[in-house]
């Protein structure tokens, strides 16, 4: 099978997991016998310190003629200060806009590896399996205006919440269709109490649950499930919400797995262009050093095998390395407790021996071979 993957690594630590995670891709293609092309683009940072511009043409370009798109991160002190047109973040927020990336799905799965690294009791964590369906396009990231203005002659500031009827019926249409294949209940997260477009978003719950009668709808407060998330996350099979709720529940969620370079995410597109990218930024703090932990960039590309390539085994036998990996006591140091660790390219290298020592999959090439 010959398909091409766009790769977007950006800024700190986004180049250090890309890079580890098309290691994985290659050794995946050898063993399946998959012709995977990749193409290069700019975004964030470098692609201002290039381009002047955090999401050049050319890459909009590269994404649309790939068959999907894998992207690490943005973002770093050095831009910081920049005006607003010129921010990395503003390269990923016009990519989704662009390609209508809609459906944000960041799955919450404890390994039992690493029951014992989650600063939560291990009686709490064990089992949890949910996947929060965020809303990527809409909400606060981009509703008009948003800028410093003057008010009653003082100094303030807006940002607004917008959302079309239509945006929040899809992305709820996604979680309903998601939880059908699941454990069939939908939390919707919203702040009902004080927001307006929450109240129209419960509306909008209500009649799209009235569509699957075999799907269980629950409502909750944000700031509640906050709380849920800590309190009891078995509780949960799909969380549905806006944007920026989702943002935040879901950096929260990762301490759940152990560490935030454990999250995984796809960002699916109404077009069928999809991009698969960690839940994480471009931690400046550890970027240059060859310790990130690229397991939530690689997660996310056995995802784009199984999602948009259709490779089911692929993305098993991916999966099923990171765990076997996991299982052998190996980490990287955000997971080591100050213990021994290994490094990013070692974590791939351990990886794709994994993958080469699996039997099953070895059974599979010769089914196929
Ligand atoms: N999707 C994205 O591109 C994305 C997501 C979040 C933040 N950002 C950007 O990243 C920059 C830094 O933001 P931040 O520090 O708030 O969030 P961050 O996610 O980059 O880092 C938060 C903390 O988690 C750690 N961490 C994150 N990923 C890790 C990994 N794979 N392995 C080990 N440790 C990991 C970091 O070292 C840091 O201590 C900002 O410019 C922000 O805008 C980008
Ligand atoms: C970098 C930033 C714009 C982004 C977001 O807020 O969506 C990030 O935090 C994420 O979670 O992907
Ligand atoms: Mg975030």
């Amino acid at each position: 099978m010959k398909k091409s993957i766009a790769l977007l690594p950006g800024d700190g630590i986004g180049k250090e997991v890309v890079e580890a995670t098309v290691e994985i891709l290659k050794a995946i293609g050898e063993q399946f016998n998959h012709q995977f092309q990749f193409n290069y683009g700019l975004i964030g940072g470098d692609a201002i310190d290039q381009k002047g511009n955090p999401l050049p043409e050319e890459t909009i370009a590269i994404c649309k003629e790939s068959d999907a798109i894998i992207l690490g991160a943005v973002g770093g002190p050095k831009w910081d200060h920049n005006p607003v047109e010129l921010r990395p973040e503003r390269g990923l927020l016009a990519l989704r806009k662009e390609l209508d990336l809609f459906a944000n799905l960041r799955p919450i799965k404890t390994f039992e590896s690493l029951l014992d690294s989650s600063p939560l009791k291990k009686e709490y964590v064990d089992g949890v399996d949910f996947v929060i369906v965020r809303e990527l396009t809409g909400g606060l990231y981009f509703g008009k205006p948003s800028e410093r203005i003057v008010r009653d002659g003082e100094d303030a500031v807006v940002d607004t919440l917008l959302y079309k009827r239509y945006e929040i019926e899809r992305i709820l249409v996604s979680a309903f269709e998601i939880a059908q294949k699941r454990r069939k209940h939908v939390t919707s997260v919203d702040k009902a109490n004080v927001l307006e477009s929450s109240r129209v978003w419960r509306e909008v719950a209500e009649e799209v649950a009235a569509r699957y009668p075999d799907v269980t709808l629950e409502h909750m407060l944000v700031d509640n499930a906050a709380m849920q998330l800590i309190r009891s996350p078995r509780q949960f099979d799909v969380i549905a919400t806006e944007n920026m709720f989702g943002d935040i529940l879901s950096d929260e969620a990762s301490m759940i797995t152990g560490s935030l370079g454990m999250l995984s995410s796809a960002s699916l597109s109404s077009g069928g262009l999809h991009l698969y990218e960690p839940v994480h930024g471009s931690a400046p703090d550890i970027a240059g050093q060859n310790i990130a932990n690229p397991i939530a960039t690689i997660l996310s590309a056995a995802t784009l095998l199984r999602q948009s390539f259709g490779l089911e085994e692929e993305a098993k036998a991916i999966e099923k390395a990171v765990e076997n990996v996991l299982n052998s006591g190996k980490r990287t140091a955000d997971l080591a407790e100050g213990g021994k660790s290994i490094s990013t390219k070692q974590m791939s290298e351990e990886i794709i021996n994994a993958l080469a020592d699996d039997q099953d999959i070895i059974n599979i090439i010769e089914t196929y071979s």
